[in-house]
């Protein structure tokens, strides 16, 4: 493991800086900046500091950019228009993950493409409700999970952006674990999922939004599945799941992760797989 560490006044501006690297045995890098007015950060604050960074970091002219979705997602997507306005950036296309996105991004005047055109993406960012120590996430809690899997996995660098209250021992302890279904038959659905072998003893909720259920981008629904303890094999619940026909796509990300931009009180930390 190799740690960097650096001062910044604040999240916005480095003024000096030291470094210090040791090598624990690991292949995972770890990058650290600490901030002096940390504890004023704002949890919007923080989301900006690491929406902006993933831009700066990983996105240059030329590249094709996939665009994720939520309030931390909002900052990349920002700091993208701004540098193509600027003229620091030049020659890009997006692909947006969500109708949200995409009226952001066509209000900052940021090329849109699609995979139709674009099947391959130089990197992609995006926020996660949830992410362990493997990298491995659980997505979709803001509604635009398949349009996010459809992109995210076709980047060959995929940026997850987070503010720390999204680090779980588990994946599935901080809320819900969203699964898109088909409207057709979807109470049948809910209960085949809440039958799952490898999800045993979650619940499961049709999402609403007031009196009528959430209907997502592609006009399907999401069941939310809670659990008491982590998923215990992520990899088994991800494949079960998607073999329900019914199912449409779940929020399970794993091993797509290329680095984690985490902020928090302490600072903003990079950890790379
Ligand atoms: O998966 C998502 C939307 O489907 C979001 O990335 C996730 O919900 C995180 O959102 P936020 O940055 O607002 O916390």
């Amino acid at each position: 493991m190799n740690f960097q560490t650096g001062f910044v006044a604040n999240f916005g501006s480095r003024i000096g800086s030291f470094q210090r690297s040791s090598n624990l045995g690991t292949s995972r890098r770890v990058t650290r900046s600490a901030g002096r007015v940390r504890m004023a950060a704002s949890v919007d604050e923080l989301k900006k500091v690491v929406g902006y960074k993933s831009v700066d970091d990983y996105v240059t002219s030329g590249m094709v950019v996939g665009l994720g979705t939520g309030s931390t997602a909002y900052f990349a997507v920002e700091r993208l228009g701004e540098k193509l306005k600027s003229g620091e950036l030049k020659d890009i296309v997006a692909i947006p993950t969500s109708i949200r996105t995409k009226e952001q991004a066509e209000g900052l005047g940021i090329p849109l493409v699609t995979l139709d055109t674009h099947p391959v993406l130089d990197v992609a960012i995006d926020g996660a409700d949830e992410y362990d120590d493997d990298l491995n996430l659980v997505k979709g809690r803001g509604g635009a999970l398949l349009r996010e899997k459809m992109v995210e996995v076709q980047a060959k660098k995929f940026i997850v952006i987070v503010d720390d209250s999204k680090k779980v021992p588990g994946l599935g302890v901080s809320g819900a674990m969203p699964v898109e279904v088909t409207p057709f038959c979807w109470e049948y659905t809910l209960n085949k999922l809440k039958g799952a072998a490898s999800v045993a003893g979650c619940d499961a909720k049709l999402r609403m939004e007031g009196d009528e259920p959430y209907v997502t981008d592609n006009d399907n629904y999401i069941v939310d599945l809670y659990f008491e303890e982590p998923i215990k094999d992520a990899n088994a619940a991800a494949k079960e799941i998607l073999e329900m026909v019914g199912v449409v796509e779940h929020g399970l990300f794993l091993d797509m992760t290329t680095a984690v931009i985490v902020a928090g009180k302490e600072g903003v930390e990079v950890i790379e797989k």
